[in-house]
Parts: structure tokens; C-alpha cells; sequence
């Protein structure tokens, strides 16, 4: 089998597409700009290249951009005397703080100092309860994406059986409560699960996400499952010359092999990220007024 190959830059296009379709309706019929605050501590090189894409395709859907670029030495105080400023700010609907934070900060205290209605990365204890309760919330924007297209490809999800590999708060476990959610029968593994080959031999759908290159082998992969991999490793540029390439948690050709459907990396998973993170937006906007959610945008 040769698995058919999910196309997430085209995917996280539709996304922004639908999302620039209900801006331009909140603008058109109630007066009303969505408005996404991004807050950047410091200059790591990654973060930096996020950031600015972040602050372009919200701009390109049409939404308002309000970019905050701190010192690497800003203190906590600073950095929470900012987010209460946007939390009261009614033009800012939402308001991400992009990970990871120089080491002297506390990343929960700050996430959880984020309005919770506001907080379009779904970190905040507050959505992350309500995610695990079953309750409407904000849901983590790259669990999301990697929800959409297992949606999107298999239509009900019902019954089958899901091993998510990382246990982070970020991606893994946001991730197994999607899928539980979806009614799937979920496993989370990690580096100490016993016997982890056959735990994902078992799987219908696999997702990576333990942030270690190329971990999942294809003779780990149950014929005909759907792969998503979440893992964007650059590996070191003596082995590959130049920049070094970009791999995900499996290995893509023999998984690629024996997987039904399959995500690459790059142009996987990464994309969808920032799109989910524009649909979060619009939903906090719409909660925020009062007004219909976007149907399809949210979990
Ligand atoms: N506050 C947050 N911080 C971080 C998050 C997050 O969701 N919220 N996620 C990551 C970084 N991230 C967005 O912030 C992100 C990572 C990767 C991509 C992406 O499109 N990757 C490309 C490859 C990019 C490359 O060439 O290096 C791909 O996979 O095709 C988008 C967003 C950590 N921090």
C-alpha cells in the first residue's frame, strides 16, 4: 500500500478561506473586526519566523494584527502588566503568547494570567478542564488541525482505535481528549509504555508527537492507518549539508509504505497550526458578541 499523502498547506488554506469568509460577514453585518494580540519575549530564530507568519495571515484573512515584541530580560511583571492590558482591551479578542519563554519566567503563571475567553491557544487550566470535561472551550490550535484533517479523511471517527504517542500538555494530552470526544478508543504512549511497537501496531490512527526524529518505523504502522505526525525535528547539518532537513517523529517512507493516509513534514501538521489558530479567533470574537460560532472551525 502507498498512502495517500494529506496535503496540509492546502488544507490550512481552506481553513483560512472559511475564516476570511466569516471576518468579512462580522465586519459586513455587526461592525465588528476580530483582533488577535500575539506577544513575542525575546528573539529566538523560530519563534521570530511564527510570530511573523502569525501576524501576516491574520492580516491576510482580514483581522486586526497587534504584535508585542519584549526584551529577552522583560521582567514577570512587565510581561503581566501587558496581558492585563490586552485582557481589557475590547479590540483584542485574542491573545497568544508564543512558547517556549526565556527560563526566569513562569510560562503556567503566565498563560494562566491570559482571560481564558481570550486565550486562542487553549493553554489556560480553565479550557484545558473544560476540554477534558467535554465542555465548550478553546481548543489547543495544533490538536485541532490534526482533529480536522482524521475528520476530514475519515469522516466519522467512531470506534476506532487511536494511540497518540507524547504526553505534552501542548499536543499529546489535548490531542487523546479530541479523539475521546470523537468517540475513538484512545492510548496515550510515551518513551516508558511497555512494548511500544505493538501498542501502535494496534492503532487506526497514530499521531506523533514526542518530538524525537524519525522514532515511529513503518513496521510499527497497522496496514492501512492514518499517520499524522506532529514532530518538526531540523537534523543536524553536518549529516545533510546546509541547513539541514526538516523530519517528523516517523519515518516517512516506510511509513509511508504501509500507512493508509499519511502527513509529511514539513507541510503537515505545521500549517494547519496557524489556521486553527485564526479559526480559534474568529470563535472567541463570535462568543465574545454574543453571535452563532462558525460551524466547522471548532471541535
Ligand atoms: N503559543 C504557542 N507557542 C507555540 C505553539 C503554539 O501553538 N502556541 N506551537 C509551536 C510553534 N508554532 C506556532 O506557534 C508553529 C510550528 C510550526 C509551524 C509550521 O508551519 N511548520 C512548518 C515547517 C516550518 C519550518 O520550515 O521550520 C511545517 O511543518 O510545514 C507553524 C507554527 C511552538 N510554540
Amino acid at each position: 500500500m502507498t498512502a495517500k499523502v494529506i496535503d496540509g498547506k492546502a488544507f490550512a488554506a481552506t481553513v483560512r478561506e472559511k475564516v476570511a469568509g466569516h471576518v468579512a460577514r462580522l465586519k459586513e453585518e455587526h461592525g465588528i473586526t476580530p483582533g488577535l494580540a500575539v506577544v513575542l519575549v525575546g528573539e529566538d530564530p523560530a519563534s521570530q519566523v511564527y510570530v511573523r507568519s502569525k501576524g501576516k495571515q491574520t492580516v491576510e484573512v482580514g483581522m486586526n494584527s497587534f504584535e508585542h515584541k519584549l526584551e529577552a530580560d522583560t521582567s514577570e511583571a512587565d510581561l503581566l502588566a501587558l496581558i492585563d492590558q490586552l485582557n481589557n482591551d475590547p479590540s483584542v479578542h485574542g491573545i497568544l503568547v508564543q512558547l517556549p519563554l526565556p527560563g526566569h519566567l513562569n510560562e503556567d503563571l503566565v498563560i494562566n494570567s491570559i482571560d481564558p475567553a481570550k486565550d486562542v491557544d487553549g493553554f489556560h487550566i480553565s479550557n484545558v478542564g473544560l476540554l477534558g470535561t467535554g465542555q465548550k472551550s478553546m481548543v489547543p490550535c495544533t490538536p485541532l488541525g490534526c482533529l480536522m484533517m482524521l475528520r476530514d479523511h475519515h469522516g466519522s471517527l467512531s470506534g476506532m482505535n487511536a494511540v497518540v504517542v507524547g504526553r505534552s500538555n501542548i499536543v499529546g494530552k489535548p490531542m487523546a481528549q479530541l479523539l475521546l470526544g470523537d468517540s475513538c478508543t484512545v492510548t496515550i504512549a510515551h518513551s516508558r509504555t511497555k512494548d511500544l511497537p505493538g501498542v501502535v501496531r494496534g492503532a487506526d490512527i497514530v499521531v506523533a508527537a514526542v518530538g524525537r526524529p524519525e522514532m515511529v518505523p513503518g513496521d510499527w504502522i497497522k496496514p492501512g492507518a492514518m499517520v499524522i505526525d506532529v514532530g518538526i525535528n531540523r537534523l543536524p547539518p553536518e549529516e545533510e549539508g546546509g541547513k539541514g532537513r526538516l523530519v517528523g517523529d516517523c519515518h516517512y517512507d516506510s511509513c509511508a509504505e504501509v500507512a493508509g493516509a499519511i502527513t509529511p513534514v514539513p507541510g503537515g501538521v505545521g500549517p494547519m497550526t496557524i489556521a486553527c489558530l485564526l479559526a480559534n479567533t474568529v470563535t472567541a470574537c463570535c462568543r465574545a458578541n454574543g453571535l452563532a460560532e462558525p460551524e466547522g472551525l471548532t471541535a
